[in-house]
């Protein structure tokens, strides 16, 4: 019989992500156990309340409203309360008490994770996260380990299961945002405050940990340019769909040229758009998630799978779990992180993208030659026009009558699309803007 060490665990938290994680825990610690050459033990449970009523039967001697007791002898934490403080705090505890910490917390990370890997660093102790992004998908790991030999150049991601889940209810099954966005909050698929997922803020908080791994450099959340899915109507995913796309909210990670001086760059962009329905992002359905890896040698990868919801979370966590447990047999200070360049992160402006402006002009001669005129001068070009006539504000009503154009651009820097927009709006021959979305994975 073999004798294994005994490592204890304290988990902070026990909601959705953290009651899963005790469970699996308790029902599977002795294979875990073998798996990682020591005893794992889950040595207490920290809550806000001791009262609340958990997904999963856990006995009640395990919980505790002390989180920093709870922190001292662990030899593992694994924080899933979320959100900045007391997290920050108590993982700084863990680390220097010489604990390992595993965590599924983007937004932190996005904000404070540089002090924290250096503390782990000082310390010789380990920070692991894969839940932080893709839920259950393996892909800090693939990012930080396996592709480590290669240079990866972009990275288009849905990176966030409620807004995939509510788009995709909008899409499918015709719900209006709210509603398919009270569902995904039951399901636990949502954030404590669901703003973060439907504002774009936990995608943007993914994307600075992803563009960072993959780039090597330190990427601030506030270089992250972000734009939510709260505007999105039904009529503009209906638009979408007769136009041959879906509409998903991306992350997009790139490794660019500074389009001012030609200098590497990096930039990192959260936002809806339009997505082809052959591409395989618009075949992503639910609280599901993708991440589209290209790199230099070995091309295109791509990673999928549940992105949100609490088992399947718990699923990233064990492996996290595994990991440090195996770290502390082994011993060693473990993998650090390879953030070395100090890469220029650019704004959205600098991007290249495609534009998709839907508008109602004026049905009358040398309108659309106007049109196309101030595409040209801001340095667009046009690749498709739909046009129908009688828009809304027709004959009818006694007014000229109006045209609807649908126009697709070929790609051009996010400066000269934007300008193209505001001129169009200045012209005396647009009556007004109904829709402007990028389209990416043309
Ligand atoms: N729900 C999901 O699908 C996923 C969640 N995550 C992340 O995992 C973390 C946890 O998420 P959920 O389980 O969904 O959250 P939750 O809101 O369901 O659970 C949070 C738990 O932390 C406890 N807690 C919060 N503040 C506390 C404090 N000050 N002291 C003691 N206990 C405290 C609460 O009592 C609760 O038990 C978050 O960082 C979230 O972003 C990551 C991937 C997926
Ligand atoms: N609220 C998040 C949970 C996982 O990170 C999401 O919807 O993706
Ligand atoms: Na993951």
């Amino acid at each position: 019989m073999i004798e294994y060490r005994t490592l204890k665990i304290a988990l902070l938290g026990g909601g959705t992500v953290g009651s899963q994680v005790a469970r699996l825990l308790l029902e599977n610690g002795a294979e875990l156990s073998s798996r990682s050459g020591a005893r794992i033990e889950l040595a207490g449970i920290a809550v806000r309340d001791l009262d609340k009523p958990r997904d999963a039967a856990l006995p009640r001697e395990l919980f505790t409203t002390d989180a920093e007791q709870l922190i001292l002898g662990a030899d593992i934490v694994v924080e899933l309360m979320g959100g900045i403080e007391p997290a920050r705090e108590l993982i700084v505890k863990a680390l220097n008490s010489g604990a390992d910490v595993v965590t599924g917390n983007k937004q932190l990370l996005a904000v404070h994770g540089p002090e924290l890997f250096d503390l782990a660093g000082q310390v010789g102790a380990q920070l692991y996260y894969e839940a932080a992004v893709g839920g259950a998908i393996p892909i800090i790991r693939p990012l930080r380990d396996s592709l480590a030999g290669d240079s990866v150049t972009r990275i288009l991601g849905i990176v966030n299961g409620t807004t995939n889940f509510v788009l995709d209810r909008m899409d499918v099954d015709g719900d209006e945002l709210g509603e398919a966005l009270a569902v995904a909050t039951e399901l636990g698929y949502a954030e404590a405050d669901p703003t973060a997922d439907i504002g774009g803020y936990d995608a943007a908080a993914k994307a600075a940990l992803l563009a960072g791994l993959a780039f090597h450099t330190n990427v601030p959340l506030e270089s992250v340019y972000r734009e939510g899915i709260e505007d999105i109507t039904k009529e503009q995913v209906d638009l979408a769909r007769e136009m041959g796309y879906v509409v998903k909210l991306l992350a997009i990670c790139e490794r660019i040229a500074d389009p001012a001086t030609g200098e590497a760059a990096v930039s990192a962009r959260v936002h809806p758009a339009l997505v082809p329905r052959r591409h395989p992002l618009a075949a992503v359905h639910g609280a599901h998630n993708a991440v589209f890896v290209q790199a230099e040698a070995a091309g295109d990868l791509m990673f999928y799978g549940a992105g949100a919801g609490g088992v399947q979370t718990a699923s990233a966590v064990l492996g996290d779990v595994v990991s440090a447990a195996r770290r502390h047999v082994a011993g060693g200070p473990g993998v650090a992180e390879s953030t070395h360049a100090d890469l220029p992160v650019l704004p959205v402006s600098a991007a290249v993208t495609r534009y998709h402006v839907t508008l109602h002009v004026a049905d009358q001669p040398g309108v659309l030659a106007e049109i196309a005129r101030l595409f040209a001068e801001n340095g667009a070009s046009i690749e498709t026009v739909v046009q129908s006539v009688a828009g809304p504000a027709g004959a009818a009503d006694g007014q000229s009558p109006t045209a609807t154009l649908v126009i697709g651009t070929h790609a051009a820097l996010e400066a000269s699309l934007a300008a193209t927009v505001e001129a169009l709006r200045a012209s005396a021959a647009v009556t007004s803007i109904a829709h402007v979305l990028r389209i990416e994975g043309a």
